[in-house]
């Protein structure tokens, strides 16, 4: 996630390559990311903390303590941390970093690599309005930023942070059904691809609900409705409900 940040970023021209320095404690991750993005790297957290300003922790929420107590010496107060961490609290970072550390945490999802991500972040007390409004900067310049209450970045990451991941699942099971109805793989990709595409585009630009745009499609007695019928007596809702509240959780839990 932290490489589709880089390359977002840089996409979107919000920083310039030597603005940019990843700390990557593995050297071929390290060679991989200055011949690809010309961006600075260290394996060193001093070396770190005297070149950035802004500090983004994009480690996994398991290793975020020990990763944090190798860079407590270098950060203060004139860093400002954003974590991207699932379910990592800021009481948990202000524990290691002191409550006199400007956090803030963001939920952003992997479409941030096409300008195309949806973040949600929080700050804690010490983060100012300008340092909130950096990260807002940051996060929409690779695509919608909101400020929610940092109780509700578990459901945010449950809902949106790990939402690619259903709808990549969703896509794999329409391509399989195309092939099942005789389309060839290729074809039957491509067109799922702007399906999926075209009818969020659709709700995003009409603005009209979704269950409004659903009518639009299912003609009576005809192919759509039949195969909603079967989506709705295998539960799909209720199942999509029950996964979006299993990973909210599983993020509580990744930082109880
Ligand atoms: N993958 C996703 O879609 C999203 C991930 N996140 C969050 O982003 C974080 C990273 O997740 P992924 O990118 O999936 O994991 P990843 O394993 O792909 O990336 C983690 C990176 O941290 C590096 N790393 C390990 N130890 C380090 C250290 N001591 N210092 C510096 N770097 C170190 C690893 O080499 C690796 O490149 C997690 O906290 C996750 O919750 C948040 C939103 C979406
Ligand atoms: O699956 C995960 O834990 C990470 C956080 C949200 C998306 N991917």
């Amino acid at each position: 996630m932290g490489e589709a940040l880089i390359r977002g970023m840089l996409k979107a021209e919000l920083v310039t390559a030597e603005k940019i320095m990843v700390a990557e404690p593995d050297s071929s991750r390290q060679q991989y990311l200055t011949s690809q993005y010309g961006i600075g790297v260290t394996a060193l957290p001093g070396e770190l903390a005297s070149f950035a300003q802004v500090v983004i922790l994009a480690v996994k929420p398991q290793i975020m303590e020990p990763v944090l107590q190798q860079y407590v010496a270098h950060l203060d107060e004139s860093h400002l941390i954003i974590s991207i961490a699932a379910g990592v609290t800021i009481a948990a970072m202000e524990g290691v970093l002191g409550d006199s550390a400007r956090i803030i945490r963001v939920m952003p999802n992997t479409p941030a690599l096409v300008l195309a991500g949806a973040s949600a972040l929080s700050g804690n007390r010490r983060a100012s309005e300008e340092d909130m409004e950096t990260a807002k900067a940051l996060f929409s310049a690779v695509g919608i930023c909101v400020e929610v209450a940092e109780n509700l970045l578990d459901a945010v990451t449950g809902l949106s942070g790990s939402g690619p991941g259903y709808v990549f699942t969703f896509i794999e099971a329409m391509v399989d059904g195309g092939v099942l109805a005789g389309l060839p793989r290729p074809v039957a990709e491509q067109l799922v691809l702007q399906t999926v595409y075209g009818s969020a585009r659709l709700a995003l630009e009409t603005g009209e609900p979704a269950a409004v745009l659903k009518g639009r499609v299912t003609s009576p007695g005809g192919t759509t409705i039949t195969g909603i019928q079967v989506l709705e007596e295998a539960g799909l809702r209720g199942t999509v409900m029950t996964a979006i509240e299993a990973a909210t959780q599983r993020s509580r839990d990744l930082g109880s």
